[in-house]
Order: C-alpha cells, then structure tokens, then sequence
C-alpha cells in the first residue's frame, strides 16, 4: 500500500476524544448553507458555563440520505489531513435523533474569502494576496502529496482564520486519485458551477491535479479582483465568451459571412445592457 493510504488510513487512530455529544453542543447561529447541507456555528460546553470552545458543525440535509456516503467519505477526508492551510478536523458528533453524523470542525471566525475580501477590501494591499495565494498553494501542495483533487477549489471555499492566515475548506467533491492514473473520471456532471471548471473537466468529466491548478488560476483570479462580484468568474467569463464570439464573427473567412457594423453595434449594446444588471 502507497505511504498515502497508511497516512489516510486513521481507522487505527480513531480516539474516543473526537466525539462530541450532542447535549453539549449549543447551536449559536448558521454560518454557510450549500447543496449539501448546512454548517452551523455552536459552542461545545460540557461544564454547561459557556467557557467550551466555539466550532463549525457541518450537518447533511435529512432529505439528502443518497449523499450520506458521500458525507461520510467527506469526514474521512478531512479527518486525514493535518496542515495548517487546511482546516481543522476536530471530530464527529452522532446526532441520536436524526440518526446522522455531524462533523465538527475548528471555527474559523472570519468567514470565507468572498466576505473578508467585500468587507475589508480597503486595507488588503498586494502583498496580502500573495500571502493568501501562497498559503493556498501550501495546503494543495499537501492535498496531492495526499493524492486528493479537491474538485471545487473556489474563493467560496477559502476561510479566513485571520488577517495573515487563510485555509482550503469543504472537502465535499474531493477525491483521491487511484495510484495507477493520473486522473479522477467522475459519471455525472459536477453540481459546482463550470466557471471554475478546466476545459477537461467539463468536457471529459476528467479532474486531476493539474484541474485543481485551473481552478487555482481562477481563484488567483478572484483573489486579485477583491472578489468583486461585477468582475467574478461567471461575468468574467460571459463577457469573454461574448466578445471572442464577436471576433470570430468578424474574422468570417468568406465576406460575406462577416456582420455588419450596424448588428455589430447591437451586439454591444446587447453586452453592455448585461454588463449593466
Ligand atoms: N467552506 C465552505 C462552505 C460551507 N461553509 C463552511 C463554513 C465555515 N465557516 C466558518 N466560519 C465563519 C463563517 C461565516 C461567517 C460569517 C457569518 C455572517 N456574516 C459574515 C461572516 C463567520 C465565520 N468556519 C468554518 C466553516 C467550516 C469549518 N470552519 C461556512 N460555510
């Protein structure tokens, strides 16, 4: 067996500490809801005094039993990396009630990327976000070295743990990638949107390492424009994908074929009205 599964395999080191019972767990608010299910923050207070620690407990969807597999390849994936780019694993709690598991998680206590990049935008000069992008790259550097793809590598998927610290989340559509391949094929189309999809893995349904740097490159992307959502991924790529086919347009080989100037202008009033909304 490859290094990487013994390193995965933490089935001999499951200790009793990473339970937490449910009666101690205090609900505080909802921190994030996704196609999965939703992430809550509560404080884990067995004294009952409210001095237990604050964490992020992710629950799936009772009506989402199909992804509880899923959910639970989740949990082993993430109770399998120990990085300091990565965020913490801190153990499951078996809800009795609704006969699901809950994964318990650190609190990180800036929220994602999106947010602290729409909230302080003013104060992040550059340096900063190559700080960030370095630190993403560390945790992904580590994710292969562990054979993952992460699969939805997005600044929707980077928390910030403060101001010089950022760290790749949700582990939801990772997978490992089998010791004789260099990818992972997935059978159905993704639910993540294909703005930061590589063309591969959008054609092919073909993820890899090198899929991950793709969308990489689109979360430096996201990074460098503040997350600023006039110029996100999808606008970004609308726009691009309108105007290249306005070039090609114009480069119609046969004369005839190419638009006039006058449709070519309604073509952009057409695109700046989208620009507008
Ligand atoms: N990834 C991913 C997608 C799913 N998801 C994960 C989390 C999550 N959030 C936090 N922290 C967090 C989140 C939001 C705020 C907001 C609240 C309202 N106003 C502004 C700030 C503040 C702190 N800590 C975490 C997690 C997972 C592990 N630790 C949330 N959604």
């Amino acid at each position: 067996k490859s290094d990487g599964f013994w390193r995965r395999t933490n089935m001999f080191k499951k200790q009793q500490q990473d339970v937490f019972e449910e009666r101690y767990l205090r609900f505080i608010s909802i921190l994030g809801k996704g196609n999965f299910g939703s992430v809550e923050l509560c404080r884990y207070d067995p004294w009952g005094d409210n001095t237990g620690d604050l964490v992020a407990v992710k629950e799936l969807q009772s009506d989402k039993k199909a992804n509880m597999a899923d959910f639970q390849r989740e949990i082993q994936t993430i109770s399998s990396l120990h990085c300091d780019y990565i965020v913490k694993y801190k153990g499951i709690c078996y809800s009795a009630g609704r006969l699901s598991t809950k994964l318990v998680m650190e609190y990180l206590p800036f929220g994602s990327l999106i947010g602290y990049m729409e909230k302080h935008r003013q104060n992040v000069c550059t340096r900063r976000l190559l700080l960030f992008a370095s630190q993403i790259c560390k945790g992904m550097e580590y994710l292969q070295s562990m054979r993952y793809v992460h699969r939805d590598l997005a600044a929707r998927n980077i928390l910030v743990a403060s101001d010089t610290l950022v760290k790749i989340a949700d582990f939801g559509l990772t997978k490992i990638i089998p010791v004789d391949k260099e990818y992972y094929r997935v059978t159905q189309p993704g639910e993540s949107p294909i703005f930061w999809y590589a063309p591969e893995s959008i054609s092919e349904l073909k993820f890899s390492h090198k899929s991950d740097v793709w969308s990489f490159g689109i979360v430096l992307h996201e990074l460098f424009s503040y997350c600023d959502i006039s110029r996100n991924p999808k606008r970004v790529f609308l726009l691009f994908f309108q105007v290249h086919s306005i070039m090609m347009q114009c480069w119609e080989f046969n004369s005839e074929d190419r638009p006039s100037f006058s449709s070519l202008q309604d073509m952009f009033e057409n695109s700046l009205l989208d620009e507008r909304e």
